[in-house]
């Protein structure tokens, strides 16, 4: 309930509006009572007495208080419909703006896929269910209440039918309501669980088809789509039963009805016209019970999305700006690690351990290890991607948590492991590296990342659009775009993580010599090719997340045996002696 109450803040704006739409429902449900009480005159005075004129009068009457009902209905939906809307469309902006300002940490511990779910799925349920709610949850109570006081001053004769029946009905309706309603919970829990095994098999198409696993994928789809199946089918058997019942208690109370108005109106105490306005009054009551109870269960639907769009919501962002940031005017790009451990979970094994090394300005640092050593982890510190679990990490003598995070994030050209790249042309994704770059500083930037010879047999140029993903590039045009995003950028320090691996030799020899267009660059260039960074200044080697070994190439080759066991499994050649007497 507190979770509902707070997402309550995001109607505040609409408050208006939001009772705009009952205020209609009121006008259209006062119509709607109306109707029957002016057949009952039409009955009872016009038909009675054979009073043609009287009947045209009251025929007239009852067309125009059908058309200010409908008019009430209309600006109802259109009031509840816009609140709902705009209610939503807030709640799906605070989210995301939440998710864009999560750590690596925060959103690993959602998932993309659940992520997705909340933002689309949940907030249109929570869309519905306000929308249902500002319509029918007034109309219900009103149409109830109003037909009761009604038939109770206008026909009281009939009341014991009335004493008989409504309890009935609202027993029926609102235990199968309650019951369906928990059914609908495990359907809402049954379509995300679709949902997530959807948006999986849509991201990984293409790694299911070469790896032959479209069978076991759809056996897999199978099972949860079986499950839905399941949930579906039984909720709705247990409205399907409420029908009937309804059906019987209803025509039950028509019977009883006429059966005791058939007395009332022998001994002259009620007239034929009311017996008729009561049976019509008793459908009014029914429709309301029937309408409030459908919005409890979509009510009951939405309680889970509102659990998880509040998760969000509530998430304590782990990597905040400090409260009195460091902004410097100029990052000279001097990186000190000082004994820095880090572990993802904080229960699992340590990914980097007391790690400590410098950079200094202009110097390319070379990260080397096996695969799961933690170079990648390593350059996401920098970032404040992650923030360490112990040690520190100095930028120009300042430890990266006094920063503000835009002056440290802006002064880092990243070019990830996976090159990620947006649905938008080849210049606007170059441009996210620096939103003012011109026209020709996207072009150089292209140029040294060697992406001008593709991008220039396009016959858009650099207004192609890529797709969803960049699937119409290959693996190293999506790199060549994401190192030029990030030469674009002209920052101080350059993490360049294995975004050369799908480029050839030659263009990364040009990539390479482009690095340093931009003096007094830090560069740190992680790579599993000893090739890559065999000219580093200086080479960090990780095994197990341990700094194993740390100096020039000859220097690694004659002192790290992690080092020279990886550069001889690549070829590299023995060709000098060292004091110790062995051949590297
Ligand atoms: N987001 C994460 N959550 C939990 N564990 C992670 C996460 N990212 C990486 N790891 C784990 O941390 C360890 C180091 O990963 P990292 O990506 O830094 O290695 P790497 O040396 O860059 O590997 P590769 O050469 O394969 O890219 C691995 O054991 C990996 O499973």
């Amino acid at each position: 309930m507190g979770s509902v109450r707070a997402l309550g803040k995001f109607l505040k704006p609409y408050k208006g509006i939001a009772i705009l739409g009952p205020l209609f429902m009121v006008l259209e449900v006062t119509m709607d009572l109306l109707q029957p009480t002016i057949m009952q005159h039409i009955i009872d005075k016009g038909i009675a007495n054979q009073d043609t004129a009287y009947v045209i009068r009251m025929g007239i009457l009852m067309i125009v208080v059908a058309l200010i009902g409908l008019a009430g209905g209309l600006g109802c939906i259109f009031f509840s419909t816009k609140t709902a809307v705009h209610f939503s469309a807030d709640v799906r902006k605070a989210v995301l703006s939440k998710i864009v300002m999560f750590s690596g940490e925060n959103r690993d511990t959602f998932g993309t896929g659940k992520l997705i779910t909340i933002v689309t799925n949940d907030i249109v349920t929570l869309q519905t269910a306000l929308n249902m709610t500002l319509r029918v949850l007034v109309r219900g109570p009103l149409l109830f209440i109003g037909s009761m006081l009604i038939v109770l001053f206008s026909a009281n004769e009939l009341s014991p039918v009335l004493f008989v029946v409504v309890p009935i009905l609202l027993i029926t309706v609102f235990f199968i309501a309650g019951r369906s309603g928990r059914m609908f919970k495990k359907v809402q829990e049954a379509i995300d669980k679709v949902n997530t095994r959807l948006q999986e098999n849509l991201a990984g198409m293409r790694v299911i088809k070469a790896y032959v696993q479209q069978r076991q994928e759809i056996e897999r789809f199978k099972q949860v789509n079986d499950e839905l199946t399941k949930t579906n089918r039984s909720a709705v058997q247990v409205i399907s039963i409420m029908m009937p019942v309804i059906m019987l208690v209803i025509n039950g109370g028509i019977v009883g009805t006429l059966w005791l108005g058939s007395y009332k109106v022998a001994d002259n105490s009620i007239e034929v016209g009311a017996i008729l306005a009561f049976i019509n009054y008793l459908m009014l009551i029914l429709m309301a019970l029937m309408s409030v109870s459908m919005v409890s269960i979509q009510i009951t639907r939405a309680f889970p999305s509102v659990g998880r769009v509040q998760e969000v919501l509530q998430t304590k962002i782990n990597i905040v700006e400090p409260k009195e940031s460091y902004q410097p005017k100029e990052v000279k790009g001097h990186i000190a690690f000082r004994d820095v451990s880090f572990s993802y979970s904080k229960n699992e094994e340590q990914v980097l351990k007391h790690i400590t090394f410098d950079a200094q300005p202009g110097e390319k640092i070379g990260i080397i290890g096996s695969t799961g050593s933690g170079k990648s982890t390593l350059v996401k510190l920098i970032a404040r991607l992650y923030d360490v679990d112990s040690g520190e990490i100095w930028i120009d003598g300042v430890n990266i948590k006094q920063y503000s995070l835009q002056t440290l994030r802006s002064s880092i050209g990243f070019v990830t492991q996976k090159a990620t790249l947006f649905s938008d042309s080849i210049a606007e994704n170059i441009r996210y590296g620096n939103v003012i770059a011109d026209d020709l500083e996207i072009q150089t930037a292209a140029s040294d990342a060697c992406a001008t010879e593709f991008i220039e047999r396009l016959e858009e140029g650099y207004t192609y659009k890529l797709t969803q993903d960049a699937t119409n590039l290959s693996g190293g045009q999506k790199q060549r775009l994401s190192i030029a995003r990030a030469f674009v950028r002209t920052a101080s320090i350059l993490i360049l993580d294995d975004s050369t691996s799908a480029v050839d030799a030659k263009s990364e020899e040009k990539i390479q010599s482009a690095l340093h267009k931009t003096a007094n660059r830090t560069i740190f260039l992680i790579s599993s090719k000893v090739s890559s960074i065999i000219d580093a200044d200086k080479i960090l080697v990780l095994e197990d997340g341990e700094l194993v070994g740390m100096g020039t190439h000859t220097q690694l080759v004659d002192e790290c045996e992690v080092y020279r066991e990886i550069y001889l499994s690549q070829g590299g050649r023995i060709d000098y002696v060292t004091e110790l007497g062995r051949e590297v």
